[in-house]
């Protein structure tokens, strides 16, 4: 018989997503998972109507600093937007259904288009903290071990039991994303490249760090493969941005150290930039 796997039923979802519709006014298709240190976007929208995550039903709490904790409905570049001002990780003691709950979430709202947004460890050396990767596809670890967040019992209803993952970041959003760079002037500061998602919370030792160097990684995080693949799985276009908050440290030198609030500072350098990235592209998504 099949261990059991926490999940949500399509019922459970929909009774989230009744919730919320009926005490917001605004319906969006495009959704925003802001990263660690970049949820000053979702603050940033008109007409905003902010749903704290303890006030919604069978919702998780965020427990990261740089993780406000609000399902934020508001119009950005004129479209309506919902944001997930904080996201959950694996690492918090989450199961890979409560990570992913509110895509699924978003997915019953309404929402075509996903913007997937993290700060992330720079692997390849031509990275600097402040640059600004698109992603261009995405190694799960935790996934290729067999913890994908869509084991368990497939619901017909959401998608497929095997579904395509070659075409995850949506090549013509990742085109759009490099017109809205050049727009907002931050061309010399993109990247386009793949992320890896590890289980963290650790941060990587050295050998780690090379091993995914050798094996073709640009970034490193703890977050997003697991959005991104539930996200697909209900047929949504994706797209994601990596901020390079941090070089991966790849020589044995115990001068040099990584700490989150590192990760919380990049982002508070780069929150304008992303904000105006973000709504250059919002501008951009056909709805
Ligand atoms: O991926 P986000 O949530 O942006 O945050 C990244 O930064 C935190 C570590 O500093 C980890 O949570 C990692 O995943
Ligand atoms: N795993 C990981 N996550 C991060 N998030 C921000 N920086 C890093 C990093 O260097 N490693």
């Amino acid at each position: 018989m099949a261990d059991v796997v926490e999940s949500y039923s399509y019922e459970d979802i929909e009774a989230i997503s009744k919730f919320l519709l009926e005490r917001c006014r605004h319906r969006p298709k495009i959704g925003i998972i802001c990263g660690s240190g970049l949820g000053g976007l979702a603050d940033t929208l008109q007409e905003q109507e902010a749903f704290p995550y303890e006030s919604i039903p069978k919702f998780p709490v965020s427990t990261v600093s740089g993780h406000k904790g609000r399902l934020v409905f508001g119009v950005l570049s004129g479209k309506a937007v919902v944001c997930m001002q904080g996201r959950f990780h694996m690492y918090e003691g989450y199961s890979m259904a409560k990570v992913t709950l509110p895509v699924r979430v978003m997915k019953l709202l309404g929402v075509e288009t996903m913007l997937v947004t993290n700060a992330a460890g720079g692997v390849n050396q031509d990275y600097v903290p402040g640059d600004i990767m698109i992603i261009k596809d995405h190694i799960n670890f935790p996934g290729l071990c067999g913890n994908n967040p869509l084991r368990g019992p497939n619901n017909e209803k959401f998608g497929p039991r095997f579904p395509a993952m070659n075409d995850a970041y949506n090549a013509k959003l990742r085109a759009s994303l490099r017109a809205a760079a050049k727009l907002c002037g931050l061309s010399d500061h993109m990247k386009e490249g793949v992320y890896a998602y590890l289980g963290g919370p650790a941060y990587e030792t050295v050998a780690e760090l090379r091993f995914l160097k050798a094996i073709g990684v640009d970034a490193v995080g703890m977050s997003t493969a697991p959005e991104v693949i539930v996200a697909r799985h209900c047929g949504m276009k994706v797209c994601g941005l990596s901020l390079i908050s941090n070089k991966g440290i790849m020589e044995y030198d115990p001068s040099l150290v990584i700490d989150h609030s590192e990760v919380l500072e990049a982002g508070r350098v780069r929150a304008a930039d992303i904000q105006s990235l973000v709504s250059n592209l919002v501008k951009l998504i056909d709805e």
